[in-house]
This record gives structure tokens, sequence and C-alpha cells, in this order.
């Protein structure tokens, strides 16, 4: 946890005094930092406890709420741009939605207890714990939404699976690629869920509608090995999962979240902030057994952020993955010679050979296509996946073992130079590149 406890508070201390259930909506000046501590009652962050008399620092453009459920005094120090109390919050349904999804949780643990699945057996059902989806717009708190429900079931003891199917944001790693993760511990007030060997496939842009049909591949990926890990451990299939979604509710982007809500079998579908959405979700699946579809409503806490700031945070994520929140990690630059590594793309290439088709068709790009690059200084800046797989085939089955950057190519002495978050070769030579970048 980023705090600095021993610090006495300056002048510039400022007290709020909350009455139960209202909030403290705060967002950190771009000049940041800012501390604040819990001086008496109880109070969270996002469904994440806060310890008592203790500073929490909190970086320049932090936007985030303390909610009280009983009332409490709080210390701001520091530069906010915006600080106020407001009694009128959407917190009462969320928790309802909390205690809802508690009660499945439990009734799954039971059916497992009692049904006590073989090895290898297909699970029963009824073993299943809740899968919930976050649904709605940009800005529309669903982030938000989805920690304070993993917040409260890991102050239960569950061991809830994080999965954030947004590329724009990728929380878990980076933009581009999706993830998951499971919550094992209580969420960090400041940092928010600490990674437990996060599940990644890597996209490789930040928009969707780049390669639609990779993207669908890698969630149904994604979904397959959760159902696996599922099979084999009761707490997290008891515990069922959260999923973040894309702010992509139209169009194209509503044909995504349909195949994310198939892929992912979720059953429970939250959705914030858009009665047409929720119109359409709610007709679609009505025919569907088992999935039940919740408007809820969005906090009028919930900040609006422009591209610049979206830029602003994705770049913000990439720094923090390679050399740590707190500059706390020493990334490591290694060089390779280029007949070491693969550099792939996935997407492009054409499908099938102008010969092979219909007289006047033209070949169109296969999106499942794995194409190699050729390594030029092109790639300087470029953000690659590290592929797990051996054999460039299998890339879109395969999940990544994380990231590098490269900072030189070398043509005359045909050698690449790449940042890692750590020392040590590289899980395998196949690296994945997309349209991130990485310019210091
Ligand atoms: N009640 C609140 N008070 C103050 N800030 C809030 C509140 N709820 C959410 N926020 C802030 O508003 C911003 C947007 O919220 P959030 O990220 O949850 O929305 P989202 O729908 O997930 O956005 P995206 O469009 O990126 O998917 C975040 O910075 C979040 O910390």
């Amino acid at each position: 946890m980023a705090s600095d406890g021993n610090l006495a508070p300056g002048d510039a201390v400022r007290r709020f005094e909350l009455r139960k259930e209202s909030e403290l909506r705060v967002e950190v000046g771009v000049d940041g930092p800012l501390r604040m501590q819990l001086v008496a009652g109880t109070a969270e962050i996002f469904g994440t406890e806060l310890p008592p008399q203790y500073w929490l620092t909190f970086s320049p453009s932090q936007k985030f709420a303390v909610f009280t459920w009983g009332g409490a005094l709080l210390e701001l120090d520091g530069v906010s741009e915006v600080a106020y109390v407001a009694d009128e919050t959407p917190m009462v349904s969320y928790v309802n939605v909390h205690a809802v999804l508690e009660n499945r949780r439990r009734r799954a643990r039971e059916a497992a207890i009692s049904l006590h699945n073989a090895p290898g057996e297909i699970p029963n059902p009824l073993t299943q714990g809740p899968r919930v989806m976050v649904v709605g717009p940009t800005d529309s708190g669903k982030s938000s939404l989805t920690k304070m429900l993993l917040g409260w079931a890991a102050r239960q003891q569950w061991k809830p699976m994080y999965v954030d199917l947004d590329i724009g944001q990728g929380s878990i790693t980076l933009s581009g690629a999706i993830a998951a993760t499971p919550v094992e511990t209580p969420v960090d007030p400041v940092e928010g869920i600490i990674l437990d060997v996060p599940l990644v496939y890597f996209y490789g842009h930040t928009t969707p509608s780049v390669n639609t049909e990779l993207y669908k591949i890698l969630v149904k990926e994604l979904a397959h090995q959760l159902d696996l890990q599922f099979a084999s451990n009761i707490a997290t299939r008891s515990s069922g999962m959260v999923i973040n979604t894309m702010g992509w509710v139209d169009g194209v982007g509503y044909e995504l979240l349909l195949h994310s809500i198939e892929a992912l079998n979720a059953n429970v579908i939250l959705v914030l902030g858009q009665e047409k959405v929720y119109s359409m979700l709610h007709d679609y699946l009505r025919l569907k057994p088992g999935v039940d579809v919740v408007k809820l409503q969005k906090s009028g806490g919930v900040v609006a952020r422009n591209q610049k700031y979206r830029q602003q945070s994705r770049f913000t994520r990439t720094k923090n993955y390679f050399y740590g929140r707190w500059n706390e990690l020493s990334p490591h630059a290694s060089v390779v010679n280029f007949q070491d590594i693969q550099v792939v793309r996935i997407g492009g290439g054409p499908q099938a050979p102008r010969s092979a088709l219909p007289i006047g068709a033209e070949p169109t790009a296969d999106p499942t296509r794995v194409v190699p690059v050729s390594i030029n200084r092109d790639l300087v800046h470029a953000v690659l996946g590290v592929s797990y797989s051996k054999d460039p085939d299998q890339v879109l089955a395969c999940n990544v073992a994380g990231f590098v950057y490269v900072t030189e190519v070398d043509l005359n002495r045909k050698k690449l130079t790449y940042v890692a978050p750590c020392p040590g070769p590289l899980p395998s030579n196949i690296l994945i590149a997309g349209s991130l970048l990485w310019v210091e």
C-alpha cells in the first residue's frame, strides 16, 4: 500500500464529516499527489475498507469516492481539483446486488460439497457461482462497480475471478490485452487489485474494430482456459467471476458484447446508465434460461474522461507495468540476434491466393492469420507481447507471459534491443506486434 503514515498533516489539511450512507468525491489535481486519512468511523473506496488513522497517497489526476455506511471523519492534505460530499448515491442498490451474489456463491459451495465431483468429471452446473458481467457506455462506472463487487466478495473470503475485457484501458496489465486474475486478497484502496499470475491474451490494439474476429477468438480462448481452471478449483468456481467490459455498446460493440456473454456464460448482466442497451439485452436474453439482466443507476459521481485523459492513463499503465507505480521496478534491457526471435502479427495477408478465388473476387485480409513481421526500425518503440507459444501457428490459442518494448534495432549487426520488466531469458522467442507503442 502506498502510504507515508508517519507524516503529520500540514496546514493544507481539510476535514470532511460524512453522514451515514454518503460519500466524499475527490479528483486529485494534475500536480498532485494528495493524501487522505480516515480519522474516525468507517469508510471504503470502491469496496475496500480504509485503514483507520493512516495517510494514503493518491496519484495526480486520480478520481475516487470514499463512501461510508455508518458515518466517518476524513482529512485531505494537498490540492484537489474537486472534493465534495454527496448524500445521493446508488450504493444501497449495489450492495443489494452483492447480497444476491453472496447467496448464489453460498448455494454453489454447498452444492459442490454435497455433490462432490470426481476429478476429471464435468462439474455440475449447480456448483458454479455467479458469472457477473458489468455493462454500460463509456464513463458509466463499470470499472468502479466491478471493483466494489470484487472487493466486497474478497472481504467475505471468496476468491472471485476478475475478468477485464476492456482493451481500451486494460486494467489488469496493459491496454490492448484482455485478462483474468483471481482476487485472493482484499483489494488495496489506492492501488486496486493485487495481481496474482494473470492469464493474459494480447490483442495488440486499443479498439476492437481493428480486428473483431481476433477479439472474439481471444475472448473464447480466455473463457475456455477459465472453464478449465474452474473445473478443478471449487473455491474459485463457487466464487464465480466479475467481468468488466468495454464502453462500446452500439453496433459491432453490441455484437461483441453478446459474443462475450455467450463465450463466458455470463448469467448476471448488470447494465449501468443506459436504458437502450438494457432493453436490448433484456429482450435478447429473455429466452435464455438462468440469465438475469439487471438495470442499475449510474452514480452521479462518475467522472467523464476525455480522449487526452484516456491516452494519459494508458501511458501511465504502460509506465507502471515496466517501472512500477512508484518506480520500484528495475526494467532490464537485453540484446537478441534477429535470428533468435520471431516477430509476428495477427491478421493481414491474403486469405487465399487470387488464383484460388472466383473470377473477379478480390482477396481479403484473413483476420486470424499469423503473419511474420520483418525486423526493421519500424519496430523501435513497439510494445510486443511475449507469447507462451513455441510455434507461430499456435500463437492465437496461447496466452502471453508479459510484454517487452523495443528500444533499438541495429540492422548492421542484426540485433534488437528490448526492455522487459524483469531480467532473465524470455519464455519463448515468439513476439507479437500490434499497434501499441511506448515512448518514454
Ligand atoms: N462515485 C464516484 N465519485 C467520484 N469518482 C468516481 C465515482 N465513481 C467513479 N468515479 C471515477 O470516475 C471515472 C470513471 O469511472 P469508471 O472507470 O468506473 O467508468 P467506466 O464505465 O468503467 O469507464 P470506461 O469508459 O473506461 O469503461 C473513474 O476515474 C472513477 O474512479
